[in-house]
């Protein structure tokens, strides 16, 4: 049977990509993105914000919601320092495990848990299950309608603490409009847009970055 998209990308990652080399694995998905088949990682010109905001919180403690191939999740492990963790969630078992082997590939396993199950599961056992208190910052990019119900349920799980940075993907295109509206009035957050284009295209789109004040 014919390939999938996610099996079309690792294959471009273990053909171009060198082992233990997260640079050479970025460049090898933006590249296959870029010239071969789009996939909704955050992108290259997307990344470098979030490589941004990365080195400036230099979190101890990070959330990812919606690991896809796990893009993402290598741009932000390779600028961890050495006892940080990254847990990120995947609900789709088929995702995952391409996620796994690109992470693998990226020599990043040791920086990255990879949670297989839904984000509204696991947010409420993060304590108990991984004893994280609270994590310093979450890289919302999984489905646009449960970024405003999961940001309650970390509120109200307590995994927030005040200056916990969230960053949002997408917040223009495909959109989230009412995690948008709730993030930018409500008094508990300080919001910034950082406007930029929908991976690989021309489209306008843009990350949402929103501290929490506790
Ligand atoms: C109209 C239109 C369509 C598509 C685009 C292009 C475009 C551009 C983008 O950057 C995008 O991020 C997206 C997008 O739809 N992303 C959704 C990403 C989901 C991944 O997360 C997983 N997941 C989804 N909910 C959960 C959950 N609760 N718990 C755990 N994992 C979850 C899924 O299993 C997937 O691995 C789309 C632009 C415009
Ligand atoms: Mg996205």
């Amino acid at each position: 049977t014919r390939s999938t998209r996610p099996q079309r990308l690792l294959g471009a990652v273990q053909k171009n990509a060198t082992r233990g080399d997260p640079c050479s694995v970025i460049q090898a998905i933006d590249h296959f993105c870029r010239n071969k088949e789009w996939a909704m990682n955050v992108g290259d010109e997307k990344g470098c914000i979030l490589d941004a905001v990365v080195s400036e919180v230099n979190p101890a403690t990070v959330l990812e919601l919606g690991t896809y191939c796990g893009y993402s999740t290598v741009r932000i492990a390779r600028l961890l320092p050495p006892d940080a963790k990254l847990i990120t969630l995947e609900f789709n078992p088929d995702f995952a495990a391409i996620a796994r082997q690109v992470i693998a590939w990226a020599g990043l396993e040791e920086k990255v848990q990879l949670v297989e199950g839904a984000s509204g599961d696991w947010i409420p056992r993060m304590k108990e299950q991984f004893g994280v208190k609270t994590f310093d910052l979450v890289f919302l990019d999984h489905w646009k309608d449960r970024y405003l119900p999961d940001t309650k349920l970390m509120e109200e799980c307590g995994i927030l603490r005040k200056g916990s940075v969230l960053l949002a993907d997408n917040v223009i295109c495909p959109g989230t409009p009412d995690y948008l509206e709730f993030v930018r009035n409500s008094p508990r957050y300080e919001s910034q847009y950082f406007k930029s284009h929908l991976e690989y295209t021309k489209v306008e789109d843009g990350l949402e970055k929103s501290v929490f004040l506790g």
